[in-house]
């Protein structure tokens, strides 16, 4: 395609760009480009396209049909059935409300007879009522995608883009990908899945689609967006609003909402509508990835099962901004309300987004998944499992068994299919993770918090991230290319000072380091959070490898500290259950002991862990080729079988002995593998320490929360927890998910709040709780064995 790409840009339109980064190899800068505007060299003079380039982006991109699917809902049998459950349910409602009231009672023949007459009569009121409520959920949920918004927005936004992004990044090849895929099964329908971080996002998508071609999605959008102006403009480029609460009255389904729904996407995708959502729900307030929420998902596999649509292609995308546009998530971490969205918000953001700089934007479009390809290969799981749990295209149904306040775990997860649903939700999420790409933020924020917490020289840091990117090399996109000093003085720029401060030393040597401020640490580490899903296991490992170390004071000077290799994996995949909602550490396809084991070879390969005594030198070029074996055959299968063991090729077995060493030379280097997910292990060692509160003593979730974030902020404050980024309520609450599933508490809902309390045994004996507190602290990192 590069060669019908034209560089071009009319000689009064050209936006100025400063500072900005060279990125990745084999990509391009959608804001340098305007294939439409005219083919070099052949162009004519007489071509307007050459003088007008944006406009003739704009109007000569390919133009989709996008019908409107609201009628065929509208005329819909399952619809109508919905609507008389509706009136049903309401009618119910009615009788339960007057039985109890007593109005009923004694009711003699007569009486009987008007009583009958009056259900029917409310029963046809309550018919008509959910008829126009239907209409109405119908008006306030369509897109109304047009074509026309669409090359307007393309104008408006290739004018406007360049003020605050130095660039909008795409992989040259992958464009093509998607077009290939598009063009090939023309019935089938793209299903977009990005990770969601900013506003924007829903915006970019579709700005890069228009533009390269390629029919533009109806998204998946909160009704919290439907603000005045903003809302109609994000319809007509083809939001569809849901409901953020699809249920209001906790315990009652909205039966005639989740229909709606359903159906509306049900037609779009059988009208041949491409579709995107946010499987996350809402934006990541951490920066790394949340876990997946199935409802529309589930929609979409439905579609495929009851034959509306022959098949569907999921494409994760990867979005990733240097610097985030639309806010941050700082004080919502601190345990602080949302600002809901609202006009002059929105009007206030642009303002000051046109007046910063936010660097370079990246999306990521990965390779598509057909479904009915995944629902063939989970068969095959399941057959090869004994599970028997083989999904099959069934006819038509509309079934509502989830209850869920969120977003899009709307009801139309159909029982039998949630775990499928399930493993494709977690494998798209996973795959977008993996896919995302390194920013220079997100590297000078890892490098800050995990190494360089009290500064360093530039210099210094610019090392560091050498290392980092030989470290990342063939395993993660980088999305910048270049000098790493420059690129770590860029990077400190665009953070901000509110992030980092610049200094001189005695030298006059240039010492970066992070502000100090508990917002300034929080915000480090949503940037840094883009790289610790890489890193997740290794610190998994190397924690527990250093928890199960005998201490320095426990060994003779002739012995070196090791440990068996088995108790490692063993207590480090209980460990991993500690991060069952922080992270997704493997695919579903994937053996977590397998991973783990990788991941103890490859901090074996970095030189962090021996498998020889320093006696037995001479073993070790072996054992590195045994390792490097290991890892080249996990990177050309990154999909491991269940049975695949990398380490089958030599047999070895697993050994209660110590049979893995510490290496001290390279101790600084362990430590920073180990404060990658040092933070959270605090935050989760402070949840279990304050459960002491809900002894013989329930109280509100919402209270709980407020009683551990003052724990946080408190033992922040004072220095008995060494990271301020360890304040999140996004992980107190993932930790209170982990207590909740290990039975040591239980959350009951009573008229509509969540109270909290201890299960039986916790309740009973606070030595049981001590042993919570205990398994807890094995996630936590030891520094103090004698060898940090
Ligand atoms: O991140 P939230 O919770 O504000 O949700 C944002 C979503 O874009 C709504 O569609």
């Amino acid at each position: 395609m590069s060669e019908f790409v034209i560089r071009t840009r009319g000689w009064f339109e050209e936006p100025k760009r400063e500072n900005a980064l060279a990125h990745g190899i084999g990509t391009q800068n959608m804001l340098d480009m305007t294939p439409h505007a005219g083919r070099k060299p052949y162009n004519s003079i007489f071509d307007w396209g050459v003088y007008f380039p944006y406009i003739a982006q704009a109007t000569r991109s390919k133009q989709f049909c996008y019908p409107q699917v609201s009628n065929l809902v509208q005329n819909d049998p399952l619809l109508q059935r919905a609507i008389k459950q509706a009136a049903e349910q309401m009618l119910k409602e009615k009788q339960t409300n007057s039985a109890n009231s007593n109005e009923d009672l004694n009711r003699n023949s007569e009486s009987k007879d008007s009583y009958l007459e009056d259900s029917m009569a409310d029963y046809q009121q309550f018919l008509n009522k959910q008829e126009r409520r239907a209409i109405s959920i119908l008006k306030d949920m369509r897109s109304t995608l047009n074509n026309f918004l669409l090359a307007l927005t393309s104008w408006i936004l290739y004018k406007l883009l360049p003020c605050f992004l130095s660039g909008v990044v795409t992989h040259t090849q992958q464009i093509e990908m998607l077009k290939a895929a598009s063009e090939k099964a023309p019935g089938i329908p793209l299903i977009f899945l990005p990770l969601h971080r900013s506003h924007l996002d829903y915006i970019m998508v579709t700005f890069i689609l228009y533009n390269n071609d390629i029919k533009s999605p109806l998204v998946a959008a909160g009704n919290n967006l439907q603000i005045p102006v903003f809302g109609e403009l994000l319809r007509g480029l083809g939001a569809f609003f849901i409901k953020r609460k699809i249920d209001p009255v906790v315990g009652k389904k909205d039966i005639l909402y989740r229909a709606v729904l359903h159906l509306y996407l049900q037609h779009a995708l059988k009208m041949g509508h491409n579709v995107e959502f946010f499987i996350e729900g809402g934006r990541t307030r951490t920066g790394k990835p949340c876990l997946p929420k199935g409802g529309i998902l589930s929609v979409i596999v439905n579609a495929f099962m009851d034959g509306t649509i022959p098949d569907a292609l999921i494409v994760p995308v990867s979005v990733n901004y240097e610097k985030l546009v639309d806010g941050n998530f700082v004080r919502e971490q601190k345990g602080e309300k949302k600002v809901p969205e609202s006009f002059g918000k929105a009007i206030s953001g642009i303002w000051k987004a046109l007046n910063s700089k936010y660097g370079l934007m990246r999306i990521d479009f990965n390779e598509p998944y057909s479904i009915k390809e995944l629902v063939q290969s989970y068969n095959k799981i399941a057959k090869e499992d004994g599970s028997m749990r083989i999904y099959k295209p069934s006819a038509r149904t509309l079934q509502h068994n989830q209850s869920t306040s969120s977003l899009y775990g709307t009801d139309v997860v159909c029982e039998e299919h949630r775990n499928l649903i399930d493993s494709i939700s977690r494998q798209v999420v996973f795959d977008c993770a993996v896919a995302t790409s390194v920013m220079s933020t997100n590297a000078l924020a890892f490098l800050l918090l995990t190494r360089y917490r009290q500064g360093a020289t530039d210099i210094e840091i610019a090392k560091g991230l050498d290392e980092l990117r030989t470290t990342l090399k063939g395993r993660k996109d980088i999305g910048f290319s270049g000098e790493s000093s420059h690129i770590v003085n860029y990077a400190a720029d665009l953070l901000g000072e509110n992030l980092v401060v610049r200094s001189k030393d005695e030298n006059g040597c240039t010492i970066i380091r992070p502000k100090g401020t508990v917002e300034s640490w929080i915000e480090l580490a949503y940037y840094s959070n883009t790289i610790t899903p890489h890193f997740a296991l290794q610190s998994i490992v190397l924690t527990t490898f250093h928890k199960l170390l005998p201490t320095s004071d426990e060994v003779n000077e002739k012995q070196e500290p090791g440990v068996s290799r088995k108790k490692v994996i063993e207590m480090a995949l209980e460990n991993c259950e500690v991060y069952r909602y922080e992270y997704i550490l493997n695919k579903p396809t994937q053996v977590l002991a397998n991973m783990l084991e990788l991941a103890l070879d490859e901090l074996i390969m970095q030189g962090f862990i021996k498998t020889v005594q320093s006696d037995n030198q001479t073993d070790a070029p072996m054992e590195t080729m045994r390792m490097a074996r290991a890892i080249a055959s996990y990177i050309e299968n990154n999909d491991l079988d269940q049975d695949e063991d990398p380490n089958d090729f030599d047999n070895l077995e697993p050994t209660d002995e110590p049979d893995i060493f510490l290496v001290p030379e390279t101790i600084n280097q362990q430590k920073a593998v180990c404060e990658v997910l040092a933070p959270f292990a605090q935050t989760y060692y402070i949840v279990v320490n304050s459960l002491f509160i809900l002894y013989k003593n329930s109280i509100l979730e919402s209270e709980f929360i407020k009683f551990v974030m003052k724990e946080l902020h408190e033992k922040v404050n004072k220095q008995l927890c060494p990271y301020a980024e360890s304040i999140s309520t996004d992980s107190v609450r993932n930790c209170l998910k982990v207590l909740e599933k290990w039975f040591v508490i239980e959350i009951t809902n009573q008229s509509g709040l969540r109270l909290l309390a201890l299960r039986t045994p916790y309740e009973a004996s606070r030595d049981s709780l001590k042993s919570i507190v205990q398994r807890m602290s094995n996630v936590v990192p030891l520094y103090d064995n004698g060898y940090f």
